[in-house]
């Protein structure tokens, strides 16, 4: 069995408060990007335990990666044989793009289909939410407005099939749990449902990513991948979560000489 588990970016990130336990209350708008790791999963009776083999892009294999403690996640409590899973991965990570938390989801879904464990929709996502915050999201999958820690979510409608998408990528990797390290809960953002029924063209007056300050002092050069991609014709840009990637919702097809040598870009052709 084989899937595409694709990428999301944040379209504003608000954070407004944080738990007794450390985790942080946000308001954001997590949207798919058509960017994605090609996950497969092949029963292996004759072994003894899950495997993984990584190829792509360099990422050491670790019992921490998320197609394996998902696995283990529904081992649990669902008697499954061993399997071996195939990650080739194409999503940066460190990126604030969800590549790893998009892994856990879709092998929780493969999973519950191949071995017919009968979880609902609802379900899988409360699984998902034990792998981390960002994991949920990807059971849904569509632009969605999510509060809470990341995993409450209500519907909005927000489309950019017209527009065109750029993403860079720098070569700094950030770690989620050290970007919340340096981030404090800011009241003084304006209501994001509100300001994201304004025209795309608006909404770098209003839609903020609260990360962006702390991160743009630490790493000058994501600041100027975001200055870029303004100067090349963005409608508007902005970090992605916790970084390092930062896209551009474009009006029109972009020259991406511009773009040289500030990281990796990827220019999907529809969004
Ligand atoms: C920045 C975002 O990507 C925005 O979508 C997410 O909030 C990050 O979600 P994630 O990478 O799935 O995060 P997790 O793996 O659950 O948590 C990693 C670490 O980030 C911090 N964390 C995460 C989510 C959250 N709402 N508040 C937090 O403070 C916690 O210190 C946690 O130990
Ligand atoms: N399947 C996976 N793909 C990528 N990273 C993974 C995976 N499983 C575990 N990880 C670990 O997560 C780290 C990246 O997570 P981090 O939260 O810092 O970045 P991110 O870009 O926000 O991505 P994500 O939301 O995918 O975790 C990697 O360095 C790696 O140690």
């Amino acid at each position: 069995m084989i899937s595409f588990a694709n990428a999301k970016i944040n379209i504003g990130l608000n954070i407004v408060g944080k738990r007794a336990d450390g985790y942080h209350l946000l308001e954001s708008v997590f949207y798919p990007f058509p960017l994605y790791d090609i996950i497969e999963i092949i029963s292996t009776e004759s072994a003894t335990k899950a495997t993984l083999e990584i190829t792509g892009l360099h990422l050491p294999v670790e019992d921490n990666n998320l197609c394996l403690k998902a696995y283990h996640l529904l081992a649990e409590r669902f008697s499954l044989p061993p399997v071996h899973i195939h990650l080739h991965k194409q999503i940066p990570f460190g990126a604030g793009l969800g590549g790893g938390s998009s892994d856990g989801a879709f092998v929780l879904k493969m999973l519950n289909e191949k071995f017919n464990i009968g979880l609902s929709a609802l379900q899988l996502e409360e699984e998902a939410a034990k792998l981390g915050a960002d994991c949920p999201f990807f059971m849904q999958n569509k632009p969605l407005y999510a509060e809470g820690i990341g995993t409450d979510f209500s519907p909005i409608s927000i489309d950019l099939s017209d527009k065109f998408l750029v993403l860079v990528k720098p070569e700094i990797s950030i770690a989620t749990a050290e970007a919340y390290q340096h981030v404090k809960p800011n009241s003084s953002n304006d209501d994001l449902r509100e300001v994201l029924q304004l025209p795309v063209q608006d909404w770098k007056f209003y839609v903020k990513n609260d990360f962006e300050e702390g991160i743009f002092e630490i790493y000058p050069i994501i600041r100027k991948i975001k200055l870029a991609l303004y100067a090349a014709g963005a409608l508007y840009a902005s970090m992605s979560g916790s970084g390092s990637a930062v896209y551009g919702i474009f009006p029109k097809p972009v020259d991406l000489t511009t773009l040289k040598g500030l990281g990796e870009v990827y220019y999907p052709k529809e969004i």
